[in-house]
């Protein structure tokens, strides 16, 4: 089994004991009471390439990054430096997270929160909006292309902007057809973990210039945004860097400053 597989195998596990615990009527109510939803679309484009920070205590491929005690603090410092969105990495068991964080940075961000999570069933889309995400992952190596078409449209009627993301030619297809606005190319394999920043540049020229271009995962250091930028990324989603930075809103700054484009252009 790969480790995405091990993943999803206990995310739906995860999901069983959740779906026991608050049933259907209770996350309508909290979604009925939600503010709507941010228009991400419009947050990730500009004459910068925009950085979505990501809150991530720790990870398959590192283990242990950070004892974030105060999640809505870190997302404070991140939007002071410039993060154009927060990514939140809800997962328990490898990532450390939770919808308790969610809720958090939602109540103390005013730019678009992602529920960054391995989501394969509508009732993680009706969670995310319950505590407030303007944005979801869809992980298309992990579906099926009738699901992923099926949960982009269920996303989209919550109001909620779906970054699908990709790691090789025929996903980026399977995105495009599942009629994506906001696809994802991640340079870690899931399977692997290897982290290949060239990815990026090999796929960006498949996704239709009119759907916004996120590179994600690979930037260490601020001249690797410049590089996404040049291949042709709206957008970039960091998380090690950040969250291991003695300075995290310094940090994004440096991004941000890193990722201008010329006057006069946009993605
Ligand atoms: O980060 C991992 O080890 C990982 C393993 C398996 C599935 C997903 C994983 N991470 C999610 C991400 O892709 C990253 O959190 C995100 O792109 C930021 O990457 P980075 O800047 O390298 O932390």
């Amino acid at each position: 089994m790969s480790v995405l597989q091990e993943i999803v195998r206990d995310v739906r596990a995860d999901l069983a004991a959740r779906e026991a615990r608050v049933g259907p009527a209770v996350l309508e109510e909290m979604v009925a009471a939600a503010a709507p939803p941010l228009d991400a679309v419009a947050a990730l484009r500009g004459d910068t390439v925009r950085v979505i920070a990501e809150i991530k205590r720790r990870s398959p491929a590192k283990g242990p990054l950070a004892d974030i005690d105060d999640p809505a603090g870190l997302a404070g410092a991140y939007v002071a430096g410039g993060a154009a969105a927060i990514s939140v990495l809800t997962e328990p068991r490898r990532f450390g997270g939770s919808l308790a964080d969610l809720t958090a940075v939602r109540a103390a961000v005013p730019v678009p929160v992602l529920r960054k999570d391995f989501i394969v069933s509508a009732y993680q889309l009706w969670e995310a909006r319950a505590h407030g995400a303007d944005l979801v992952l869809l992980i298309v190596a992990a579906l099926g292309q009738p699901e992923l078409e099926s949960l982009l449209r269920q996303a989209t009627d919550l109001g909620l902007t779906t970054l699908v993301e990709t790691h090789d030619a025929e996903e980026v297809r399977r995105a495009v057809d599942a009629g994506a606005r906001v696809i994802g190319i991640n340079a870690r394999n899931l399977n692997t973990l290897a982290v290949d920043p060239g990815v990026f540049a090999t796929l960006a020229a498949l996704v239709p210039d009119d759907v916004v271009r996120v590179a994600e995962s690979g930037v260490r250091v601020p001249t690797d945004v410049g590089v996404y930028r040049d291949a042709g990324a709206a957008a970039v989603l960091v998380g090690e860097a950040l969250v291991t930075s003695a300075d995290p809103g310094a940090s994004v700054a440096a991004l941000v400053a890193a990722g201008r484009r010329p006057a006069g252009a946009s993605r």
